[in-house]
């Protein structure tokens, strides 16, 4: 009999974490009992559950064998990290050895689900440059990162008996090893041993320190977010990016954003409101949008209902979930001496509708979130799977949490295309994002009015967001702030579930990997997701090698 694809796919996720079959198998079976085999629960992010009932088994075990000596060799690697000692003193980096011990096994990549068929979007939303030649190896950072916390956990539990064969010294107190994880989250949260008298000065410009092995800025947004965002670069080979950071979106040249108060009809906002919206017993104009109701709670996250219905219409579109324009600017952007063929459909976009400057509440109103800015932790880093720069959080989110906009140059398409031109051969990494809410209209919209966003010489953290299939973690939802038609409007990123501290943070770009004719090259995808779109990847062990 077929094995149950369900106990492959989930062994295959604690595979890809370096926990093995035999380990899983117990605890699985127990969970299973547990939950009355109510698989979903145990599917859901990402095996969570299986994953805290893997460490606490360990926990236990550890317990039980106090002083005693690892139980077999599997256990002795995972509980040895090979951590390694920059400077002598407390700056630790991962090596490329540990990327080794840290590293997935070459599994078989899961055959896709029927579910996965649904997810072709034609309309891809971020389509972006060919990716270079310079893969780095297997090892991908949620692995890493889960890893890091699980030994951090094991060292704090458990004194290792073999700590002297550590490549970082003796490890014998816990004292001593406890000392040691704080100048690694030190480091990933605060960055190396400067001078942090001035850097916390939000005037100071950004410093970047540079030794053998790790490469630090405090906060790549020069002062200009409400919170600092660092930027490390743990491999110590990666030149640092070069863009100027903005915190909102900027018109570069030609684009028609028209501004206005007289533009917002008296019945669309909220001029008779005070202080914050939210507390209102009946919502006001500025919530019709999402049918009445806020898209927000009082404590700052996205309602569980809007999200599930943004997210299955992004994962799962129906026919009626797509508009199609009479001319398609991306169409006739494909090849300019033919005749357009006809549009592929872009997917119907669910809006928030968050109050401005001619409602009358005020900014610490609970529908003002996303342009209040960024509040979470966030961290740039290097990543070791081959995507380049990616973004991390360095806390604990929730589910529905506002995490950024995605902010750049507001260009027309025809600045686009002449940029993407100019351009083809020289970025390694490409940046730009449709904003095709509206090309859905009755009318034919024109090069001019056909607007993105270009992150690539302007932008803020999100052009740090690298793309996931599938299963991402974050989701772009279209916000209405100023305008009120669909020509221009924000992307705001939030979490579609919880996401762990330094868990890297990843969007679904929306790219057909399949559409060879589209104007912007896609990269060859190293998302490691068991649902990668990417068919380039087959048989290359790609997706096994960057699962997470
Ligand atoms: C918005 S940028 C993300 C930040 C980028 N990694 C960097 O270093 O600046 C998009 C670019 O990152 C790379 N990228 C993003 N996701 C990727 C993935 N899943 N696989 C491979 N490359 C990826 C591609 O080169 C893409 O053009």
């Amino acid at each position: 009999m077929a094995p149950n694809p369900r106990f492959t796919n989930a062994y295959n996720a604690m595979r890809t974490l370096g926990i093995s079959d035999d380990e899983v198998r117990p605890i699985l079976k127990r969970l299973l009992k547990e939950f009355g085999s109510n698989w979903e629960l145990i599917e859901e992010d990402n095996y969570e559950i299986l994953l805290d009932a893997y460490f606490e088994s360990l926990e236990h075990k550890q317990e039980e064998g106090k002083g005693k000596a690892p139980i077999s060799n599997h256990d002795e690697e995972r509980a040895i990290p090979k951590l390694h000692l920059v400077n002598g003193d407390d700056m630790v980096s991962l090596t490329d050895n540990e990327v080794q011990v840290l590293s997935i096994e070459d599994n078989e990549i899961v055959p896709k689900t029927s579910e996965t068929k649904m997810i072709n979007k034609p309309s891809p939303l971020l389509h972006l440059g060919p990716l270079s030649s310079y893969l780095k190896g297997p090892c991908d950072d949620l692995n890493v990162n889960r890893r890091f916390k699980s030994i951090s956990a094991l060292y704090q539990n458990t004194p290792s008996p073999n700590g002297a064969n550590l490549t970082m010294g003796p490890c014998h107190d816990d004292s001593n090893v406890n000392h040691r994880f704080k100048s690694i989250s030190d480091i990933y949260q605060n960055g190396p041993n400067l001078n942090h008298a001035n850097l916390s000065n939000k005037t100071q410009p950004a410093i970047a320190h540079e030794n053998n092995h790790v490469q630090f800025l405090n906060d790549i947004t020069k002062g200009s977010e409400k919170v600092e965002i660092s930027l490390i670069d743990e491999t110590g080979s990666e030149k640092l990016p070069k863009f100027n950071y903005i915190p909102n979106n900027i018109t570069y040249q030609n684009a028609n954003v028209n501004i206005s108060l007289a533009r917002i009809a008296d019945e669309d906002c909220c001029s008779d409101c005070s202080g914050n919206c939210l507390s209102l017993s009946l919502p006001c104009a500025c919530a019709k949008e999402t049918g009445g109701e806020f898209a927000y709670t009082p404590q700052g996250l996205l309602k569980k209902k809007f999200l599930k219905l943004c997210m299955s219409m992004a994962t799962k579109p129906q026919h009626n979930h797509f508009v199609y324009c009479q001319e398609c600017p991306l169409e006739r952007s494909r090849n300019n001496e033919c005749i357009p063929e006809e549009c592929k459909g872009h997917l119907v976009r669910k809006f928030i509708k968050e109050c401005w400057r001619k409602c009358g509440c005020d900014m610490q109103c609970g529908n003002r979130l996303v342009q209040r800015g960024i509040t979470c932790k966030l961290q740039v880093f290097f990543t070791r799977g081959g995507k380049g720069w990616g973004v991390r959080t360095l806390e604990d989110l929730p589910k529905g949490c506002f995490v950024c906009e995605y902010v750049g140059e507001i260009l027309t398409n025809t600045e686009l295309y002449e940029r993407v031109l100019q351009n083809s051969n020289k970025d390694r990494h490409t940046y730009p994002v449709t904003l095709d809410a509206d090309w859905g209209s009755e009318k034919v919209l024109n090069d001019e009015e056909a607007l993105c966003l270009d992150a690539t010489y302007n932008g803020n953290i999100a052009r740090f967001i690298n793309h996931r299939c599938f299963d991402a973690n974050l989701i772009d939802i279209p916000v209405e702030v100023e305008v009120p038609d669909r020509h221009y409007y924000h992307i705001a990123l939030f979490t579609n579930r919880k996401v762990k501290a330094y868990e890297e943070l990843t969007w679904d770009y929306g790219i057909d990997f399949d559409d060879h004719e589209h104007p912007i090259k896609a990269f060859q995808c190293c998302c490691g997701s068991n649902f990668c779109r990417d068919k380039k990847n087959k048989g290359t062990g790609l997706k096994a090698k960057n699962k997470s």
